[in-house]
């Protein structure tokens, strides 16, 4: 199994070796032609705005759109949400659109910058260590959406068929058991 991580900008290193721990092959992707041979794709954390400008300069976004209307798994952790979310709130326009999920950037306020807190996680464990960093939430999701996660009534997980986004940083612990959760989803939308 091979799955892509999208190389841009942000917590890139972190999830490839992860992904490889969890016993995929782990490729950047840096170049759009890279996408053909994956079953899979990782958007890392980091700044959604940069993701998304080098995103456009590079043809990324009709490429990753089509890369997932054709049924490819995506994985989208904190800015990685907000480039999958159909909706963000207080802006008119969202990045890829391709996830039916409505969501809010830096929801956890100042104070809570950064925070990693143990909660159960649907299908992936009952005391999963999450670590968010300026995080966004999941305000609401399309019918077709199901909540994996809260963390004070926040919707944190959310999975859509063959979408996943996490608020928080699944890369930056030392538990692999939601990135072996998004390789299960790949296994299951490989056929
Ligand atoms: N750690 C992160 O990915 C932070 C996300 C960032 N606050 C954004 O809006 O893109």
């Amino acid at each position: 199994m091979k799955i892509g991580v999208l190389a841009l900008q942000g917590a890139v290193a972190e999830h490839l070796r992860m992904l490889e721990e969890a016993g995929a092959t782990a490729v950047p992707v840096k170049k759009v032609e890279e996408l053909d041979e994956l079953d899979g794709l990782v958007l890392p954390g980091g700044e959604s705005t940069t993701i998304s400008k080098l995103m456009h300069k590079y043809g990324f976004m009709d490429a990753l759109r089509e890369f997932g209307k054709a049924g490819k798994p995506i994985f989208g952790t904190c800015a990685g949400a907000i480039l999958l979310a159909k909706q963000i709130e207080g802006q008119d326009d969202c990045h890829l659109g391709l996830m039916d999920i409505k969501v809010e950037r830096n929801a956890f306020g100042r104070q809570k910058e950064s925070f990693e807190v143990t909660m159960p996680v649907a299908g992936v464990g009952a005391d999963y260590p999450a670590v968010f960093i300026r995080a966004p939430y999941i305000m609401e999701v399309g019918e077709n959406a199901e909540v994996l996660a809260k963390y004070e009534e926040k919707i944190v997980v959310a999975r859509e068929g063959h979408y996943l986004a996490a608020a928080f940083h699944p890369e930056l612990t030392e538990d692999t058991r939601m990135h072996k959760y998004f390789l299960d989803m790949v296994k299951e939308y490989r056929n």
